[in-house]
């Protein structure tokens, strides 16, 4: 840990270069329009397939965009082509949320499904009966149940690769008849700081402890959950090629300190990291300060977005109040002619996914968002991020800026702030690499056009009962929730 690998150090590879991979597995990546794999996709896939083998377990700090989600899925799929033929889970992916589950998901499908693995979500989309009938097979799922035959499939895993939220996946390791991790061969933790940072149900202990049970019982022994039940007509045991659960940790702000690694119980860790400091901005990046006067910051806002065109663009507020407020305010400018829409913890999953997914499609042009959005979503032809209100972090203004100049294109992230956070500004800026900032200004021309249609929307807003302020009842409302939504 004391010596990171620089991952800059690792050049971009192209397919034919690249050692020992699997020639079905090459034309997957092509029919991804995929020529090349990018340093941090390079330097994994020497620590996992290469001479190293993974003999130590790998801690990733790669900037947004840069392709970790390849770097991963790329070796582990290779890993288990050489396994056996019968249908284990042997990788699991942890991430925090259900959208970059499904994400996630997507990668290992186009590189997996043509090769035979399959694939699994569990996040919670659907009921635990419906989602565990699509992870193991369970007498009734076939034609020997209605018999009253003893199907040597039963309790078999449905999927070599399993991605999961926290909270679903402890679900079924503690209540889902025939799930099991006894097999795990490899373990990956997606967005690890974050996911390290809360508890959602001491889902590592449960993982660790529960894949830990294959290596004390050889991989047939007493399972750790009650309902786990032996794999009936195992051919075999489907043994790990590592005496280990071999793990992959990996965020854009992870962590050095060891105090906070140490949970996850790594073997001779390697650090992977890009350039010196911690947190570092994507290269083609450039950071923007807007100066304006807080009482009139919408406008500024609307200015803003008025200058940058038709561009696709993500607006981030602090908060999930202020992130309706705002998209109900913007949506109130009658001229703006900009499709906006709102994604927050406030909406119900199926509103999130829907409203993301018309943004992918590019049916409307911004998002305004809180920062459910910030960690590790990947929308094409995002130009520009704008924060509405400054973050208070930097890390979290890392993963907002990171929704841009992705995979080495280019885009711009905004910074709306008053006179007096200028020097806050710069403070947090300083705590990252490659992140000097500009000063962006708008024609005071356009804001003074602009103050009219603004009082007009500020009491649309009012009477379409879209007060500023939070009304008594959605106080209320938010208070029960307060325990259950997660601001990010
Ligand atoms: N080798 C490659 N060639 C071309 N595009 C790639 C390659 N690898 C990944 N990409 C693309 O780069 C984008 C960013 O990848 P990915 O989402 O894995 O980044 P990330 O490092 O995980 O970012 P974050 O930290 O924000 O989660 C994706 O659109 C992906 O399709």
């Amino acid at each position: 840990m004391r010596h990171p690998i620089d991952v800059t150090c690792c050049k971009e590879l192209s397919l034919c270069s690249v050692p020992f991979l699997n020639r079905r597995l090459k034309s997957a990546l092509e029919n991804m329009e995929i020529s090349k794999l990018f340093p941090v996709q390079v330097a994994l896939w020497q620590e996992i397939v290469g001479v190293s083998d993974f003999e130590r377990d790998l801690c990733v700090n790669s900037p947004t965009g840069s392709g970790k989600t390849l770097a991963y899925a790329l070796p582990i799929v290779q890993k288990l082509l050489s396994a056996s033929r019968v249908k284990y889970l042997r990788a699991l992916v942890v991430v925090p949320t259900r959208d970059l589950a499904l994400q996630v998901k997507q990668v290992f499908d186009a590189i997996a499904l043509p090769l035979g693995l399959c694939v699994g979500l569990a996040v919670g989309q659907s009921s635990v009966t419906d989602e565990i009938s699509s992870l193991v097979h369970l007498p009734g799922d076939d034609e020997d149940s209605d018999l009253g035959f003893f199907s040597p499939f039963w309790f078999q895993s449905k999927v070599d690769i399993l991605v999961a939220t926290p909270g679903r996946l402890v679900e079924h390791v503690h209540m889902s008849r025939g799930f099991t991790l006894k097999h795990l061969h490899y373990l990956v933790v997606d967005e690890a700081d974050r996911l390290l940072r809360e508890d959602y149900q001491f889902w590592l202990p449960t993982v660790l402890r529960s894949a830990q049970s294959s290596n004390n019982d050889g991989g047939g022994g007493v399972p750790y959950s009650p309902w786990n039940i032996r794999t009936c007509g195992r051919v075999d045991s489907g043994s790990r090629p590592h005496s280990r659960l071999a793990k992959v940790v990996l965020s854009a702000t992870l962590t050095r300190d060891p105090g906070r690694l140490v949970q996850l119980n790594l073997h001779h860790p390697l650090f992977l990291s890009t350039g010196k400091m911690r947190y570092r901005l994507p290269e083609n990046l450039e950071s923007y300060k807007l100066i304006c006067e807080r009482k009139v910051k919408p406008l500024y806002l609307v200015a803003l977005l008025k200058s940058l065109g038709e561009e696709k663009c993500i607006v981030f507020t602090r908060s999930v109040d202020s992130t309706r407020r705002l998209c109900k305010l913007l949506n109130c400018f009658g001229d703006l002619q900009i499709d906006i829409k709102e994604y927050s913890g406030h909406q119900h999953q199926r509103v999130r996914s829907k409203t993301l997914n018309e943004f992918r499609k590019g049916q409307f042009q911004v998002l305004v968002s809180s920062d459910a959005m910030t960690r590790g979503m990947d929308v094409e032809g995002v130009r520009n991020v704008i924060n509405y209100d400054m973050p208070k972090y930097i890390k979290t203004y890392v993963h907002r800026a990171g929704r841009t100049a992705r995979a080495g294109q280019t885009g711009c992230c905004f910074t709306l702030m008053s006179n007096d956070e200028v020097g806050r500004f710069k403070k947090l800026m300083k705590k990252a690499e490659a992140s000097a900032s500009l000063e962006y200004t708008v024609p005071f021309r356009l804001i003074e056009e602009l103050h009219s249609t603004y009082q007009s929307a500020l009491s649309e807003l009012k009477e379409c009962g879209g007060n500023p302020r939070i009304s008594p009842v959605h106080r209320s409302k938010r208070k029960k929730r307060k325990t259950s939504i997660s601001r990010e």
